[in-house]
């Protein structure tokens, strides 16, 4: 079946002749210089797109849209049911604001090639800073709210910005999280300290400001506009990065994903009129976070260099203020397309399953739902199909390729929807499912998900300082191949079916994290002796983790009262995101007799399914007592 079509035609078109292809795509793009090469196999460590172009991603985003007659359209549209608040932003005043904070940036001396970390809700000035950082030539990184002050620290010292710039909260619907204090003391904790903090005071809790590290974000761009003063684009590389952002690597410490300007752009562009058929002018909601990947490609970059209207959703699916948060959203703002992950509509079902709340919004303008940041479950995916009646596309990528991987290319056609799958590889992959030893297995049988190199434009060309890390964890393992860390299968259609993870990173509410992390948080606390953290399956979140923990002897604290202090300091240390609830403490953990933790079949006994004595068990009897810990928590 895909074989004909449009999206066979396109695939093979790309497969023939990939550099014409993707030469074609950046013709979508105002370049300052535009391509004469398209990739350089020499370059880089598999090759580099658009070698010798220049271009500013900010242009694309923002003045080029001006310039062709959008100035008025809405460009932004900020829905805060938390704060009782709504905004919208034409494109002619979101490159007001973006030119005047990028002036403010430059008078702290930011310049190309400078780091700037974000540590800010989903407030509009959270966008304005990454296309102020773009326009200028500096490298955002953004770091997600819900992480705590350690995993701040570490990123600061990662990426080693001049400044940061941070909002004083963030708003859950329980609760205002004080971000001020959780940056200073990121910044004492962290070796490298920024020059200059430019704090956005929320009235929800108005920060006092350290003397000469904190500016006021309002009063310098106010100031910066009341003097008339904006920032022009800086021609940068296209292959200079545009951005950095953490994600969870095996250990505590996180791989910071470099992103470039031209291949981003070009890729990002492709995939709004291709795989989500978003057209200019059209209304388009993601309702992630710009803490994530998701929340900079599809709720920032894709859909302003696209010249649609995003939606910037600062509240939850459920409870802000009821089930209908999303019916309500995708009404009155008129959207065509909304991109959540399947826990957002888990949660949905949960509390309304009959979808009681959705007839008395009009979505009828209403074209497709896409899900992504984790498995879409069957269940959850033909639910959502039953009751919105527009096709439901899972489709699957990474931090690490800033785009989608496989997908169903509404844009071109709409393939069958297999549920369960996320359809078929995008022009640029290669997708290939294979064994340990790197040779393909056949359809439908399990193995290692990997790409074949080199990966397209807009996927990581290395990490930030660490080439070495880049090479060590994602191509070593299949020479020649991308490794993507995911298992599953690829059935006789082509579809690619992605069941789990090959290393310890757990997808929890589809946020990827490190069970390493955690461990290296547990193993901290003066009474652990050793601990083994594993995702467990969980109804809502997908997965729960869970930490087993073995205590030193002479401890005199009841295993409850460390359990306690374990899941708050895992809060303390890596922050609400982790979702860390369940620490047991057992007599010792399942090994194999040259001391490998069992954490595979640990996992089984607790998502209660069956399994396999492992040969190499140091002590059978071992497996009980996890289980007996597990069901005396309910677990098992
Ligand atoms: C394709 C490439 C990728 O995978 S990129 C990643 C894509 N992932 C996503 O977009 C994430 C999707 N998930 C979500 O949006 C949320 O989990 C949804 C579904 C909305 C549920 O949110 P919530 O009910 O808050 O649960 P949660 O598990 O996310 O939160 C756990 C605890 O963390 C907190 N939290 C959350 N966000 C923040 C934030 N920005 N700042 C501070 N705290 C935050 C939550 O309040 C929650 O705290 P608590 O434990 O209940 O006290």
């Amino acid at each position: 079946m895909t074989e004909t079509g449009r999206y066979g035609e396109i695939y093979r078109r790309w497969q023939a002749d990939p550099e014409g292809f993707w030469a074609e795509a950046a013709l979508a793009i105002d370049w300052i210089s535009p391509p004469q090469r398209i990739f350089d196999a020499s370059q880089g460590a598999y090759g580099r797109w658009f070698p010798d172009a220049t271009c500013n991603t900010c242009f694309n985003a923002l003045d080029r849209h001006v310039r062709d007659g959008r100035g008025e359209q809405p460009a932004l549209i900020h829905d805060s049911p938390v704060t009782g608040t709504k905004a919208v932003f034409s494109y002619a005043q979101m490159l007001d604001e973006v030119g005047a904070l990028a002036a403010v940036l430059q008078d702290l001396g930011v310049g190309k090639g400078d780091r700037v970390v974000l540590y800010m809700p989903m407030v509009p000035e959270a966008a304005f800073a990454m296309l102020a950082c773009a326009r200028i030539g500096a490298v955002h990184s953004v770091v997600f709210g819900g992480f705590a002050a350690k995993e701040l620290a570490t990123r600061i010292e990662d990426a080693k910005p001049r400044v940061i710039l941070a909002a004083t909260c963030g708003i859950e619907p329980s609760r205002v999280v004080e971000y001020k204090p959780l940056l200073d003391q990121a910044i004492d904790l962290s070796a490298h300290k920024p020059q200059t903090c430019l704090i956005l005071q929320r009235p929800q809790a108005e920060a006092s400001m350290h003397a000469t590290r904190d500016k006021n974000w309002r009063m310098l761009v106010a100031a910066a506009k009341a003097q008339g003063r904006r920032a022009e684009c800086v021609p940068v590389a296209a292959t200079d990065p545009l951005y950095i952002l953490y994600t969870s690597g095996t250990t505590g410490k996180p791989k910071g994903v470099v992103r470039d300007n031209g291949g981003h752009m070009v890729a990002l562009k492709w995939t709004m009129d291709n795989l989500y058929g978003v057209k200019p002018g059209e209304v388009m909601i993601t309702a992630s976070d710009v803490g994530w990947v998701v929340g900079h490609s599809y709720i920032v970059y894709a859909p302003l260099i696209q010249g649609a209207t995003s939606v910037l959703y600062e509240g939850k699916p459920v409870g802000t203020p009821d089930a209908g948060a999303f019916w309500r959203l995708i009404a009155e703002h008129k959207a065509v397309v909304l991109f959540t992950a399947p826990t957002a509509f888990r949660a949905i079902r949960k509390e309304d399953p009959e979808a009681r709340l959705l007839p008395a919004y009009d979505l009828s303008h209403f074209r497709a739902l896409f899900l992504a940041g984790e498995r879409a479950d069957p269940d959850t995916l033909v639910w959502a199909q039953d009751i919105l009646k527009v096709p439901v596309i899972d489709h699957w990528w990474q931090t690490e390729t800033g785009s989608p991987i496989v997908g169903n290319p509404i844009g071109l056609e709409l393939l069958t929807v297999k549920p369960g799958s996320p359809t078929v590889p995008m022009p640029g992959y290669d997708v290939q499912c294979v064994d340990e030893g790197g040779r393909p297995v056949p359809p439908g049988t399990m193995g290692a998900i990997v790409i074949k190199l080199p990966l397209p434009p807009c996927a990581l060309p290395t990490l930030w300082q660490a080439d070495e890390r880049f090479v060590e964890s994602y191509l070593a393992a299949f020479p020649g191949y991308y490794n993507t860390s995911d298992a599953g299968f690829i059935d006789a259609d082509g579809y690619v079916f992605i069941m789990g993870r090959t290393d310890d990173i757990i997808n929890v509410a589809g946020h990827r994290l490190s069970t390493g992390g955690m461990e290296e948080v547990l193993a901290s606390h003066p009474a652990v002796a050793e601990c083994a953290v594993v995702g467990i399956r969980d109804a809502l979140k997908g997965e729960q983790p869970c930490g087993f923990v073995v205590l030193k002897s002479g401890i005199t604290q009841s295993p409850d009262a460390v359990e306690r202090e374990l899941v708050a300091l895992v809060r303390e240390k890596i922050g609400p995101v982790a979702a860390f609830r369940l620490a047991l403490t057992v007599g010792r953990l399942p090994k194999t007799r040259s001391g490998k933790i069992l954490r595979a079949t640990m996992k089984k006994i607790a998502d209660g399914e069956d399994y396999a004595m492992p040969a190499t068990i140091e002590d059978p009897a071992v497996l009980d007592e996890i289980g007996l810990a597990l069901k005396a928590k309910g677990l098992g």
